[in-house]
C-alpha cells in the first residue's frame, strides 16, 4: 500500500478501509516519486465521490506517474480525479483498464471524460440489500435498446403508408445539401410512410437521383413550404438549413404549424438568435450538440460541459421542449427526467451524424411516439447502430452507414 498525503487526515470509510489493510498485513509505505517501478497491477485507490475541486498537485503528479507506469490500472469505485457527478476530469485523472464501481453507478462514468478515464466498467453491489435503494430516487436514467424497442408497436397486417407517419424535412441550403438529404434518408429507412423534402431548387435533382421514394421540393420561401407542412405530421427542421433570410423564413412558417417538430443544426442556431418567433415545443425534440447548446443558453461551451446534466435540464426548462444534448454520452431530458445513452463511439465524430438522427427521430415520431419517447428510442438506436458499423473500424465512419444497421435493429 502506498499512501499520498497525510494519512492522519483520512476519514470514515477511507480510515476503515486503511485499517483493515493494515490489521491483515499489507506493509504500507509513503508514495514517492519514482516508486510505481516494477510489475504487478496498480490498484486507484486514491480519491473518489467526495473530490470538489480540481486535483491538488500533489495528486496530479501521481496521477500522471499512474497513467506513465505501463502497468495495468484497476479503478475502485471511480477513477481517481473524475468527477463522478458530472463525468468532468477535475485538472488531472487516472485512466484505468477497469473500474469496479460500488452499490450504485455513477453518472459521471458514462459521459464526457468518464468512458475515456473508466475504460472497462464493473459494477459490485457490494451485498447491499435492494430496499437500501428504496429511498434514494435515481437522477438518471441508464437507457437499454432492447427495453425501448419493445416500445414501438409492431406493424399491423394492413399497414398502408398513410399509417406509417409522412415527415417533412427542412433545410440543404446552399452547400449543405447533403445534410438534409441525409435526414430524409434516414427517416424513410426507420419506417415513415411517406418523406418529403423542401430544400434548394438546385438540391432537387440530386435527391431523386440518389433516392426517388423521397418526394424532393425546391422551395423559394414560406408560401412554398407551407403547402408541404399542411401535407405532413412531422417537421424536421434544420439539417444543412443554413441562417439566411431563406432558412428564416422556412424556420418561421414550421414553427407557426404547430406540429411536431425535431430542430436541429441552424434551425437551433436561429432559434437561439431571436430572428424568428418561438412557438409551444411540448411536443418536439430539439437536438443540440455543446456547441448550439450553448448558444441556445447564451453561454460557453465549456459551462456546457462542465456539467451536461445541469445544462440539458436548464435547455429542457427553458424551452420546454425534450432535450437531446449530444456528445459521448448523450443526455435526453424531458419532464420525465433525463436518460443517458452510453452506446456510440469516438467514430461518430464525422460530419452528418446528427442529421442522419434528426430523420431518425422524425420518422419515431411519424410513428406515432410521443417526443418524449421517440427521443430516447432514436438516440439509442443510432448510438448501438454506430457502434455494430464501426466494428469495420471507427476512422473513417460515415454517417449514412449506420442507415441499414439501423433499419436491421428496427426489425
Ligand atoms: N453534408 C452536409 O451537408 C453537412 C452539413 N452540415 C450542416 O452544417 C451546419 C453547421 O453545423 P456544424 O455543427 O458543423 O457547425 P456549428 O454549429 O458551428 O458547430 C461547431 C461548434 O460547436 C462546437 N461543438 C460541436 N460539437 C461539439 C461536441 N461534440 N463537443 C463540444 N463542442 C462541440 C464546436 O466547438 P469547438 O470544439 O470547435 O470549440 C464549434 O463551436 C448545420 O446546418 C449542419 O446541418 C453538417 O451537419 C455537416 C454535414
Ligand atoms: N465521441 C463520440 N462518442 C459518442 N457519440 C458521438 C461522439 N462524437 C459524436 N457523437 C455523436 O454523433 C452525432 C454528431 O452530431 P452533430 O455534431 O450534430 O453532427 P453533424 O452536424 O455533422 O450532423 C451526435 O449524435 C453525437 O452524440
Amino acid at each position: 500500500m502506498l499512501e499520498l498525503g497525510d494519512s492522519q487526515k483520512i476519514q470514515s470509510d477511507a480510515r476503515k478501509a486503511r485499517d483493515l489493510a493494515l490489521d491483515a498485513g499489507v506493509p504500507s509505505v509513503p508514495y514517492v516519486d519514482g516508486c510505481l517501478e516494477g510489475d504487478g497491477i496498480l490498484v486507484d485507490a486514491m480519491l473518489g465521490t467526495g473530490l470538489g475541486g480540481d486535483v491538488r498537485p500533489v495528486y496530479a503528479s501521481a496521477f500522471e506517474a499512474v497513467n506513465a507506469a505501463g502497468l495495468p490500472v484497476l479503478a475502485v469505485d471511480v477513477p481517481s480525479g473524475l468527477c463522478a457527478d458530472t463525468g468532468r476530469i477535475l485538472g488531472s485523472a487516472v485512466t484505468a483498464d477497469i473500474t469496479v464501481t460500488f452499490i450504485a453507478l455513477k453518472r459521471g462514468l458514462f459521459t464526457l471524460d468518464g468512458p475515456d478515464c473508466v475504460g472497462e466498467l464493473e459494477f459490485a453491489d457490494l451485498a447491499v440489500p435492494d430496499t437500501a435503494h428504496d429511498c434514494v430516487a435515481p437522477d438518471v436514467w441508464r437507457l437499454d435498446l432492447d427495453t425501448l424497442l419493445a416500445e414501438l408497436p409492431p406493424r399491423p397486417a394492413t399497414a398502408h403508408k398513410g399509417h406509417c407517419g409522412s415527415v417533412l424535412v427542412i433545410g440543404g441550403d446552399e452547400g449543405m445539401g447533403g445534410a438534409s438529404l441525409m435526414a430524409a434518408e434516414a427517416a424513410l429507412r426507420c419506417g415513415a410512410g411517406l418523406v418529403r423534402l423542401a430544400t434548394r431548387e438546385q438540391h432537387v435533382a440530386a435527391a431523386i437521383a440518389r433516392i426517388p421514394e423521397i418526394m424532393a421540393h425546391g422551395v423559394a420561401g414560406a408560401t412554398d413550404v407551407r403547402k408541404l407542412i399542411d401535407a405532413s405530421d412531422v417537421l424536421v427542421v434544420g439539417p444543412g438549413l443554413g441562417q439566411s433570410e431563406w432558412s428564416k423564413a422556412c424556420l418561421q412558417v414550421a414553427l407557426q404549424a404547430q406540429k411536431p417538430c425535431v430542430l436541429d443544426a441552424d434551425a437551433l442556431n436561429v432559434l437561439a438568435s431571436g430572428d424568428v418567433q418561438s412557438a409551444d415545443l411540448s411536443d418536439s425534440v430539439l437536438t443540440p450538440h455543446p456547441g448550439e447548446a450553448a448558444r441556445l443558453l447564451g453561454c460557453a461551451v465549456g459551462e456546457i460541459q462542465t456539467d451536461r446534466f445541469a445544462a440539458a435540464t436548464a435547455l429542457t426548462s427553458k424551452l420546454g421542449a425534450t432535450v437531446v444534448l449530444k456528445g459521448n454520452g448523450t443526455l435526453v431530458a424531458s419532464q420525465k427526467g433525463i436518460g443517458l445513452c452510453d452506446y456510440g463511439n469516438p467514430g461518430m465524430a464525422s460530419g452528418g451524424m446528427g442529421d442522419v438522427l434528426s430523420g431518425v427521430l422524425g420518422a419515431l415520431i411519424a410513428q406515432g411516439l410521443a417526443a418524449d419517447d421517440a427521443a430516447p428510442l432514436g438516440v439509442c438506436l443510432h448510438s448501438a447502430a454506430a457502434d455494430i458499423a464501426a466494428l469495420d473500424g471507427e476512422r473513417g465512419l460515415l454517417a449514412t452507414d449506420l442507415i441499414p444497421v439501423m433499419r436491421e435493429l428496427l426489425d
